[in-house]
C-alpha cells in the first residue's frame, strides 16, 4: 500500500498517487453505447441544467452561463472552471488530461463530478452576489423532506436500522431527472452481509463508526436513526458523519440538510424529537462529529484519498459508505467482473469498510456466480434501475 503526498500544498492528494488498485484492473467506466454514464450525459444532465434554469428566477449572467454549459456538454469540448474560482487551481491540476476534450470522452466518475462543479459555477454559488451560497437544488431537497415520514424502530428493533439506511438510498432526486422516472419497487438484497456489519461492533469496543452519508432527506433521517441507536447503546463510542462541503449530484447532504434533517425530528411526534435532542447533544459534546470534508466532492475514487483522511478511516472501528456514488468511489468506478471479492477491491482501504447502497450505475462487485446467474436471466436493468440492494463488509 502507498500513499502520496498532496500537489503544491494542496492538502487534496494527487491523483496521479495515493493507493494503488489491484493490478490487472478494468478500464473506468465510460460513455460508450451501452454504457450508463451516456444515458447520464445525454438524457440526465441536460434535463437537469435545463429544471435549474426553469426552477429559479436568475437573471440574464447566470442563464446564459447555464446555456453555455449545456451546449459545451453537448458538442463542445470540457473547459476550465473561469479565473477567480476558489478552487481552479486545484481543478487545473485535476483536469489537466481532460480539458480541451469533448465531455464523453472523459471517465464517467470524472466529468460527473465536475459536470456538479460547472453547474455551481454556472448559477454563481461560489461568486459573491446575489445568487453566493444558494443552494440550486433546495427546491427538490425540501420538497422530499416535508414528504418523509419518520419511523422510530421500537427500541431493541436493531434489525430494522441497516435495512431502513439502505433503501433510504432509493431517495436519490438524480432520479427525478432521468428518463426512465424513479425506482418502482424493492427487487431485494443481492449480497447481505448485514450480520457481519452488526458482529463487527458487537465484538468488543469502545467503537468509533465513521458514516460517509449520502443523500439528505429520508435517506439522512435513517441514517441519524441508525446513528442515535449507535450512541445510545453504546455500539459506538463516537460516530464521524462525513458531509457534503456544498451542493453536489442534486440530493447529497450538507450541513444545511442536516440541520433541516433534525429539525424535521424535532418537529415529530414522540420518540423522533427524543432523537433529534439526543444527535443534538452528542454534536454538543464530541461525540457525533460533523466532516465535511473537501475530497467528498472530489472526481476521484477513494484510491486517491488525502492522507489526513485516510488516517481518520484507519483508526475507525468501521466505516460505513452509503449509497451509490460513494460505492462507485469506493471500488473505483471500473467494469469489474460482478463476482470479483469485495474484499479483493476494498483491500487498500486503510480501515473495515462497508457499503450500504442500492444499484443505480454499472459498478457490482462481490455478487456470488448463482446470484449473477438469476440477475443476468431477469432480463431486467438490475444494474442501474435502483430497484437492488446490498449490504457487504470488509473487516
Ligand atoms: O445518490 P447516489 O446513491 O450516490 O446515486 C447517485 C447516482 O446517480 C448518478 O448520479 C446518475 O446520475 C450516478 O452517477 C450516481 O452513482
Amino acid at each position: 500500500m502507498t500513499r502520496g503526498v498532496g500537489p503544491g500544498g494542496d492538502p487534496l492528494e494527487s491523483p496521479s498517487r495515493g493507493f494503488a488498485p489491484p493490478s490487472g484492473e478494468p478500464e473506468p467506466l465510460g460513455n460508450g453505447p451501452g454504457d450508463y454514464g451516456r444515458r447520464v450525459l445525454r438524457e440526465r444532465t441536460p434535463t437537469l441544467i435545463t429544471e435549474v434554469r426553469d426552477r429559479h428566477p436568475y437573471g440574464p449572467e447566470q442563464r446564459r452561463a447555464l446555456d453555455a454549459l449545456l451546449e459545451e456538454i453537448a458538442s463542445g469540448t470540457m473547459r476550465p472552471l473561469g479565473e477567480g474560482a476558489p478552487d481552479r487551481a486545484r481543478w487545473d491540476h485535476w483536469g489537466a488530461a481532460y480539458f480541451g476534450r469533448p465531455w464523453a470522452d472523459v471517465p464517467f466518475l470524472w466529468w460527473e463530478s465536475y459536470f456538479y462543479r460547472r453547474l455551481l459555477e454556472a448559477v454563481g454559488f461560489f461568486t459573491p452576489g446575489p445568487w453566493f451560497w444558494v443552494d440550486p437544488f433546495e427546491y427538490w431537497k425540501s420538497a422530499e423532506l416535508r414528504d418523509a415520514t419518520v419511523a422510530v424502530p421500537a427500541a431493541g428493533e436493531r434489525q430494522a436500522l441497516l435495512p431502513a439506511s439502505l433503501w433510504g438510498n432509493q431517495a436519490d432526486l438524480g432520479f427525478l431527472f432521468g428518463a426512465a422516472g424513479g425506482p418502482d419497487a424493492s427487487g431485494g438484497l443481492v449480497a447481505d452481509d448485514g450480520a457481519l456489519v452488526w458482529s463487527a461492533l458487537d465484538a468488543g469496543g469502545p467503537n468509533h463508526v465513521g458514516v460517509v452519508a449520502d443523500n439528505a432527506g429520508r435517506e439522512l433521517l435513517a441514517d441519524l436513526l441508525l446513528i442515535d441507536h449507535l450512541l445510545r447503546t453504546g455500539l459506538a463510542a463516537t460516530v464521524t458523519l462525513h458531509l457534503k462541503p456544498h451542493p453536489y449530484y442534486v440530493s447529497d447532504a450538507t450541513t444545511a440538510d442536516l440541520v433541516a434533517c433534525l429539525r424535521r425530528l424535532a418537529a415529530a411526534d414522540g420518540e423522533a424529537a427524543a432523537v433529534e435532542r439526543r444527535l443534538s447533544e452528542a454534536i454538543g459534546t464530541g461525540r457525533l462529529r460533523l466532516r465535511a470534508h473537501a475530497f467528498s466532492c472530489a472526481p476521484w475514487s477513494y484510491h486517491h484519498m488525502p492522507a489526513d483522511l485516510a488516517e481518520e478511516f484507519g483508526d475507525l472501528t468501521l466505516t460505513i459508505m452509503k449509497g451509490d456514488l460513494n460505492y462507485r468511489r469506493l471500488v473505483g468506478d471500473r467494469a469489474w467482473p460482478p463476482t470479483t471479492p469485495f474484499a479483493e477491491v476494498t483491500a487498500y482501504f486503510p480501515g473495515p469498510v462497508a457499503a450500504l447502497r442500492t444499484l443505480k450505475s454499472d459498478v457490482v462487485t462481490g455478487l456470488d456466480a448463482a446470484t449473477l446467474s438469476s440477475l443476468e436471466a431477469s432480463g431486467g436493468d438490475w444494474r442501474t434501475g435502483g430497484a437492488h440492494g446490498l449490504i457487504q463488509v470488509r473487516r
